[in-house]
């Protein structure tokens, strides 16, 4: 029987035309599609948009089935054209599921190298957030992102691309032709859009790459991938025709790293230290695990902060309770599919509701509440009966995150520093006002707590001069 004589999904009714473009949720939107699971009693939702089916995928079994069992044809990406026009294309994140994608992929692959290379580095990072926080805590939010030379132009770049993939908003999805037009006629949104935004993305591919190259030249550069990338491309291709259009390649690479790298590692961090200040008693147990283990006289090292099991449990919980990806990046499907009995048309979107395979009571009982002993076991160490939420919080499939074992062991260093040497608390706002924590999520694609604690003050002035130390 064909797929398409099949039903779709169960879902809110589609008007004519417009489909259910009205009933799309802006405002955390996780929210709303685990409500139309509920409504639907289905781990599968379909609502439409023009031109486009959009699925929800409510349960970590449906993004198993399909996402990773069958990532044969669940791998490829929607095309904005807005996107492309912005020159945000740059990132293979956004990229169609083909050649161009796998040769990104892959470059990455062979240079990112493992973490544990990567391990002084995150060290050294943790520990200046340490003195810098040390220092003024009232800007501790500033501090967790302040150490990038390009945070000013990601800002302005992700907010392009947030505008740019809001469904059904420009006309030029339906009708590429009309990129063409110049921005000067009247209408044309688009093509404004893109052109206020276009140099900062470009900037953005551009920047960190080149600055590597030229102090590499200079024979002053640090090794690092970009190094990597630019010697394998000179002892290979140096004067060949490849060896430009690699480069091209490395440079999107480490442009598009650099992207999806600050603000996720970002969010999460700062959800470790709501955490920590909603759950005091969490962060006492920590604190006294690593005086047990560390002692007072010396700083974490990755090595410890990797084989202390609550340190790990407290990253997982973080990624768990506040997904800093609630919705993942949606996936595309490149052919007609069944499941369920139902039809999944090709080119439809695919959504995998990250938040509610992380907040699912059967899994992770009291889902709200943040509770790092939930992951660990009798024998005291990472209980593997308990679903991994990594497994969920970095997608899903050949598009799941490259980044993945890097963010864990950055986060799992970072939170060791921190808890070893601060207590953390609510702190006061500039006005002396107590900052009011809420365990509230702001933010769509990438989510961040509304408000970060700022009050860090040194457990001891032992814990003071080991940071300064440091
Ligand atoms: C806490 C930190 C992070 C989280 C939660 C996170 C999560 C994700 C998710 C959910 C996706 C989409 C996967 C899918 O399509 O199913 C993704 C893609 C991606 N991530 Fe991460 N990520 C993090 C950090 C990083 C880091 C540190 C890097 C770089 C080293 C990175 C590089 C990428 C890239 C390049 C993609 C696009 C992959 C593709 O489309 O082929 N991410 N990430």
């Amino acid at each position: 029987r064909r797929s398409s004589r099949l039903p779709l999904p169960p879902g809110p009714k589609p008007r004519p035309i417009v489909g259910n473009i009205f009933d799309m949720p802006t405002v955390r939107p996780w929210e709303k599609y685990h409500e139309w699971c509920k409504t639907f009693d289905s781990d599968i939702i379909c609502v439409q948009i023009p031109m486009r089916s959009i699925v929800i995928l409510g349960s970590y079994q449906a993004a198993v089935d399909l996402l990773d069992q069958k990532s044969q044809i669940y791998s490829d990406r929607i095309r904005f054209v807005v996107v492309e026009m912005m020159s945000w294309d740059f990132n293979f994140g956004s990229l169609r599921y083909g050649p161009r994608w796998r040769a990104h992929r892959q470059m990455l692959r062979q240079h990112l190298r493992p973490p544990h290379e990567y391990a002084g580095i995150q060290m050294k990072e943790a520990r200046a957030f340490l003195r810098a926080v040390l220092e003024t805590p009232r800007d501790t939010r500033k501090h967790l992102s302040e150490d990038r030379s390009h945070v000013a132009t990601i800002k302005i770049a992700g907010e392009g691309l947030s505008k740019a993939v809001i469904p059904g908003a420009y006309l030029v999805e339906f009708f590429p032709i009309l990129r063409h037009i110049p921005s000067w006629v009247p209408g044309t949104t688009a093509r404004k859009l893109a052109n206020e935004y276009a140099p900062h993305v470009r900037k953005l591919r551009d920047a960190p790459f080149l600055e590597v190259k030229a102090a590499y030249n200079q024979g002053k550069a640090p090794a690092s991938m970009a190094t990597d990338m630019i010697e394998h491309i000179r002892n290979k291709f140096a004067g060949t025709p490849q060896e430009s259009e690699y480069e091209q390649i490395a440079m999107n690479v480490v442009g598009a790293t650099y992207a999806a790298s600050a603000d996720t590692t970002t969010s999460a961090s700062e959800s470790f230290l709501l955490a920590m200040a909603l759950y005091p008693e969490v962060q006492k147990k920590a604190q006294s695990e690593l005086d047990r283990i560390i002692g007072s006289d010396r700083l974490p090292t990755p090595a410890d902060a990797e084989n202390i099991p609550l340190i790990r449990a407290i990253a997982m919980e973080t990624l768990r309770w506040m997904p800093v990806t609630p919705f993942g990046v949606p996936h595309a499907t490149s052919a007609d599919d069944v499941y369920k009995g139902y039809h999944i048309p090709k080119g439809s979107s695919i959504v995998p509701n990250i938040w509610a395979m992380l907040h699912n009571a059967d899994d992770y009982p009291e889902p709200d509440t943040f509770r790092p002993d939930r992951f660990i076991g009798q024998s005291g160490e990472i209980d593997p009966n308990v679903r991994d939420p990594t497994l969920i919080a970095f997608g899903f499939g050949r598009r799941g995150c490259p980044g993945k074992q890097f963010a864990i062991s950055t986060l799992c260093i970072y939170i060791a520093s921190v808890l070893h040497v601060f207590d953390i608390a609510a702190g006061v706002d500039d006005d002396g006002k107590p900052v009011r924590l809420t365990p509230e999520m702001d933010g769509a694609m990438l989510a961040n707590p509304l408000e970060v604690p700022c009050g860090l003050t040194p457990r001891s002035e032992a814990a003071a001069r080991l940071i300064r130390d440091a």
